[in-house]
């Protein structure tokens, strides 16, 4: 089952206009994921199933309220390096969040084919998963989706999941229909949330109009 939703709040997409923008500096680039993470972690947060939850107040009162049933088996996996502060804003969420780690480049020197790259997967270091777990995977842009079709084929030999979510800024039409075939090709349970759908990808793999080499302004080329 693969789903995709837009983030509609005019706080993120203002963040995500001033990380557009090509005169934004590498600070306020960072700054601008991380607050674009928090966002999406709340986005994710409200799909998530709740339960009652009574506590007792320092007044000596119980009062009923409630606790998100998967705040405690999520795990973020990210990819690098764009998705550092991305996953920062996560955590802030998921603050019991376990972590994983995933290098996986694509070989622009092959170039592009029908809107597909060879990935090169250099690193993978995740804990196990368990079918009690949520899995997020965050990544800013996700533009031929090459590289995170080929990350699920990676996440899921740690164990199944119920439920993976992809947190991004950016998408485009053509990683969106990847990542359907994906999803549907291991049988996973996917939701991609994404702040905008951009229209197109260019020939050298850029999102356009995109914000440009999200790992190159957040950390310098
Ligand atoms: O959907 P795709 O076409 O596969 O492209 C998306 C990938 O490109 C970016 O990484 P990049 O190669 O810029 O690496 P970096 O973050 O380390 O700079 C981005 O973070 C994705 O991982
Ligand atoms: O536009 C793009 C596409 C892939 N990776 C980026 O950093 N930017």
């Amino acid at each position: 089952m693969f789903e995709v939703q837009v983030v509609n709040r005019k706080y993120a997409h203002h963040i995500l206009t001033l990380l557009r923008n090509k005169d934004s500096s590498q600070i306020e680039f960072r700054k601008g994921l991380v607050k674009l993470g928090r966002i999406l972690g709340m986005e994710i947060a409200e799909d998530m199933e709740t339960e009652e939850a009574v506590v007792e107040t320092p007044l000596g009162v119980k009062v009923k309220g409630i606790r998100i049933k998967d705040m405690d088996n999520t795990i973020i996996v990210t990819v690098l390096r764009a998705a550092w502060p991305l996953t920062e804003g996560l955590i802030k969420v998921f603050y019991n969040a376990r972590q994983g780690v995933i290098a996986a480049k694509r070989v622009e020197e092959k170039g592009m084919q029908n809107y597909e790259f060879e990935i090169d997967v250099s690193y993978v270091k995740m804990p196990s998963v368990t079918s009690n777990d949520v899995v997020i995977i965050s990544d800013v842009m996700v533009a031929t989706g090459s590289t995170l079709a080929r990350i699920l084929e990676e996440v899921v030999k740690k164990g199944r999941a119920k439920k993976y979510y992809i947190a991004s800024v950016l998408s485009t039409p053509v990683a969106v229909a990847k990542l359907r075939d994906k999803a549907d090709e291991l049988g996973v349970d996917l939701k991609m949330y994404a702040i905008w759908i951009d229209p197109e990808v260019n020939q050298k793999g850029y999102i356009v109009p995109g914000l440009g080499d999200a790992g190159d302004r957040a950390f310098g080329s």
